[in-house]
């Protein structure tokens, strides 16, 4: 794979397969231990493993200040590629290097629903490795940039709407740079304000950040935030270049 040698690399994925293994029976149904009887009975051996090949050789690297946008149809394997990105999922053949600490927005910041937001933001900021005086000298900054309703703030997460939690989240995870910022569907959920300042925010991040991976179904949000774009159709790489070019070409693809 070539590198560009004028560029600072700061992810390598090299040859990357992702298999995910599934354990079920022939005879259908749960895991339990009706389910085992029942293969017992019929003479059947133990349960089936089903092999899911969601990447399938993958490669590309990603230069400091990179903001890539990944795009695909359902199941291509765009959130597999973030997770194993962020180190969450071990590659069945290939890899992943990374230059610095990889941030899958979302499960980085390890939230508890039964505690208030105001705790969760303590928290979130203790596992992105921040101190507490670093946290309380944010603090103030993720409430507001969260926009919650009035109050919210104190009543446990489990509380909040999708929306409401997506938000917190992501201001959370915005408190930081961090080097690698992996961002599945964020934007998705927040309404047209918050998309608005959350775009604004990742551009100011991705001037400190490593890299920046958005996994996005709308083509507005890729197209207007990330400089590159990587189309996966069916775990395979299909295009990897210009955002107005790649979306052009998927959006034929996938209309015809
Ligand atoms: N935990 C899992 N166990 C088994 N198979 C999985 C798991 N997660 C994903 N898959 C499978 O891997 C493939 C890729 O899934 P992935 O979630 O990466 O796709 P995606 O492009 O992010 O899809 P979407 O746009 O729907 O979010 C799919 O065939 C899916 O069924």
């Amino acid at each position: 794979m070539a590198i560009d040698p004028s560029r600072e690399p700061i992810v390598v994925v090299d040859d990357l397969h992702i298999i995910y293994r599934v354990y079920g029976s022939t005879s259908g149904g749960k895991g339990t231990a009706a389910t085992a009887m029942l293969r017992m009975v019929k003479r059947e051996s133990g349960p089936q493993v089903k092999e899911i090949h969601a990447v399938k050789g993958v490669s590309f690297v990603a230069y400091r200040g990179d903001a890539i946008g990944v795009i695909g149809t359902n199941g291509s394997g765009k959130s597999t590629l973030l997770k194993a990105i962020a180190g969450l999922l071990p590659p069945h053949r290939g890899g992943v290097y990374t230059d610095g600490q990889p941030s899958l927005l979302g499960v980085n910041a390890a939230l508890m629903k039964d505690l208030s937001g105001s705790r969760n933001i303590i928290l979130g900021c203790l596992a992105m490795g921040m101190t507490m005086e670093e946290t309380r000298e944010k603090y103030d900054e993720i409430v507001e940039f969260a926009g919650l309703k009035a109050g919210f703030i104190d009543y446990p997460m489990s509380t909040y709407s999708s929306g409401m939690g997506a938000r917190l989240r992501f201001a959370i995870a915005a408190a930081r740079t961090h080097d690698v910022m992996l961002i599945d569907e964020a934007l998705a959920t927040g309404d047209a304000k918050f998309k608005q300042r959350s775009q604004a925010k990742i551009n100011e991040l991705r001037k400190d950040a490593g890299a920046v991976f958005l996994v996005a179904h709308s083509m507005d949000v890729i197209e207007e935030t990330c400089n590159r774009v990587i189309w996966l159709d069916d775990g395979r790489m299909r295009m990897d270049g210009d955002p107005a070019e790649v979306i052009e070409a998927y959006i034929s693809a996938t209309t015809k």
